[in-house]
């Protein structure tokens, strides 16, 4: 396109390829390369979670916890979204059930429909499951929840504290929809740093994150 185009003293009409996304226009050439560069890391970092011995993974779930215990005080009348592991996942259903203890409410995501928020269903230790989409455990009984507190798995987190997800955009979904915000606390193994995720408009940054050396990183109030 040439807007100075002297036969052309218009310029030519206004680039419409664009894919809108939340409403919002998003170039579809770096999408595409931010799609596939966020392709090759989910499978690199989905490789290596298969390599670690179980026994690594429950030490990196109980370092989590420590790091959950340190920004987290559960009680009476909050409600704190975990998540039912799947794919190597850390499992910190020992951490939601000393808060259950405590006082707090407890709920699981649940897609509801493709490509849409998800809904938080209320869950506690013991309760019934049922197989939801893509045979991801859910409470058998649903009751949605708005949550004060979610708890969000990440395959990576970048150094701003955005994180990458199995890709469906579903907690960046929920998250765009709620309103108040809640306090997102990304989750997740010693190995899920990358630099840059190389965040799009509708990547929303988490509040904290707690991975499985311990560490807690603050990256908005
Ligand atoms: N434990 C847990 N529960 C969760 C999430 C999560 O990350 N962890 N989610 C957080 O978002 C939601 C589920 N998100 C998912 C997103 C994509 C795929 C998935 O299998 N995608 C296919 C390709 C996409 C498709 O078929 O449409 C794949 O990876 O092969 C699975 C779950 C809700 N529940
Ligand atoms: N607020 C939104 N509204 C509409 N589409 C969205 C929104 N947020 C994300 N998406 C879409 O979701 C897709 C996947 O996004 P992204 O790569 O950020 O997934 P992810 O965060 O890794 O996944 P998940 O949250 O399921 O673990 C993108 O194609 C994006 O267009």
């Amino acid at each position: 396109m040439n807007d100075f185009d002297e036969s052309n003293p218009g310029g030519d009409a206004p680039c419409f390829a664009h894919e809108l996304v939340d409403g919002q226009p998003v170039d579809p050439q770096q999408w595409r390369d931010v799609n596939r560069f966020r392709k090759a890391e989910r499978i690199r970092l989905l490789a290596r979670r298969r390599e670690v011995p179980q026994a690594r993974l429950k030490e990196m779930a109980q370092q989590v916890g420590a790091g959950l215990d340190k920004l987290i005080s559960p009680q009476e009348g909050m409600v704190i979204a975990g998540y039912w592991p799947i794919r190597g996942e850390l499992d910190l259903r020992f951490w939601l059930k000393t808060a259950h203890e405590a006082g707090a409410e407890l709920a699981l995501p649940v897609v509801v429909q493709r490509n849409a928020p998800v809904e938080f269903h209320r869950w506690a230790p013991g309760a019934k499951m049922n197989r939801g989409i893509w045979n991801i455990p859910v409470p058998a009984v649903a009751e949605p929840l708005i949550p004060d507190i979610v708890l969000s798995p990440l395959l990576g987190v970048d150094a701003q504290g955005y994180r990458l997800g199995n890709g469906g955009g579903y907690y960046d979904r929920t998250l765009a929809a709620a309103d108040p915000l809640p306090r997102v606390i990304g989750v997740g193994h010693d190995f899920c740093p990358i630099k840059t995720i190389f965040p799009m408009h509708w990547d929303i940054p988490m509040h904290q994150v707690v991975l499985g050396d311990g560490s807690v990183r603050d990256h908005r109030p």
